[in-house]
């Protein structure tokens, strides 16, 4: 397959490397990453091990964005953006692997090529040109309204060529919630406790991770989606477990000193729930804190 990667740092640096083991690949990525690995290639560690040469690019042409499948591997607040500079191009299938109910902002400028997708892989981009894999996890793609569909099975198999954990998921509208729930817990508590994933295994951290996913599947319940609160906890302690050593996305953020997605997380739930008459207390505090915290000063 022809795969363009867009927004290729920790996470879509390490799904683009692995699939470039199989793959014609072109990273889109920033400097200097981005004119690393088109010079010296890409090396994947951690928990997985590869040496790869897919092309990279900071500045993609109308075609380089003609693809089989374009990745979409930004930080949320980055879609509309990316989704605007896909268009230029002809990509037949989107996807995008960001946290975040992040898919209606591509459908906006891409329509139905968009499927839905997740990842629970841990990524950590060290040094240009060199992607730390802190956790194997599984990616799901499909329909972004449900149901089986040839394209999400020739997405996923193109995965599994190159050897990631990838199933085609006719489930995904509740998928997406589920994974915004463990999203709600894990990140914005890891952010602000400063602890890795398996830090909430047990004690405080976990009770308040739990409370944030059960406020995001009754939100999701009321918007149609059939997500109860033990699977959302469920969900959330299983990808604590398999991903106990992650530092997630949003504790590499604020390590960073960089802009957060609490507001495309936390936020999204507190958002939809006034509509519904649902209380999100513990969302609201989540992504107020961060945003405290942002609007104190940010490195970018
Ligand atoms: N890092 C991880 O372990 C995981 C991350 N995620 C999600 O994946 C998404 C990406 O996360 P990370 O990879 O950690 O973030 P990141 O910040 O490392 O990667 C995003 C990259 O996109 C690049 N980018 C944005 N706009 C661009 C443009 N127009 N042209 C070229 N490059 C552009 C940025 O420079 C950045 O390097 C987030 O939504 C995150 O929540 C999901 C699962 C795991
Ligand atoms: C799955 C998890 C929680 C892995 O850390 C993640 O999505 C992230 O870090 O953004």
């Amino acid at each position: 397959m022809d795969i363009v990667v867009f927004g290729a740092g920790a996470l879509g640096s390490l799904v683009g490397g692995l699939l470039a083991r199989d793959h014609h690949v072109t990273l889109v990525a920033r400097d200097p990453h981005a004119r690393r690995v088109a010079g010296q290639g890409l090396r994947v560690t951690g928990e997985l091990d590869a040496r790869v040469r897919p092309r990279a690019t900071t500045d993609p042409t109308p075609a380089d964005l003609t693809c089989d499948l374009a990745l979409v591997t930004v930080k949320a607040y980055d879609t509309a953006a990316a989704a605007r500079t896909l268009a230029t191009g002809d990509p037949a299938v989107v996807c995008a692997l960001s946290n975040g109910l992040t898919e209606e902002t591509l459908v906006a400028e891409l329509g139905d090529r968009v499927l839905a997708g997740s990842a629970t892989y841990g990524a950590e981009l060290v040094a240009p040109g060199e992607v730390r894999c802190t956790g194997v996890g599984r990616i799901h793609v499909g329909e972004l309204d449900g149901g089986t569909s040839e394209r999400a099975a020739r997405v996923a198999a193109a995965f599994r060529e190159a050897g990631l954990d990838c199933e085609a998921d006719p489930g995904m509208p509740r998928r997406r919630w589920e994974k915004l729930a463990v999203n709600a817990g894990i990140n914005a508590v890891t952010a602000l406790a400063r602890v890795e994933n398996g830090a909430l295994a047990d004690g405080p951290a976990r009770d308040v991770a739990h409370r944030a996913a059960r406020e995001t599947a009754r939100v999701a319940r009321a918007e149609g989606v059939d997500l109860t609160d033990d699977a959302a906890v469920a969900a959330v302690d299983t990808v604590v477990e398999e991903t106990a050593a992650n530092r997630s996305s949003m504790l590499q953020d604020v390590e960073r000193g960089s802009r957060t997605e609490a507001s495309e997380i936390n936020g999204a739930v507190v958002d939809r729930a006034p509509a519904h008459g649902v209380a999100t207390p513990t969302n609201r505090t989540l992504a107020d804190l961060l945003r405290a915290w942002e609007a104190a000063g940010i490195a970018e």
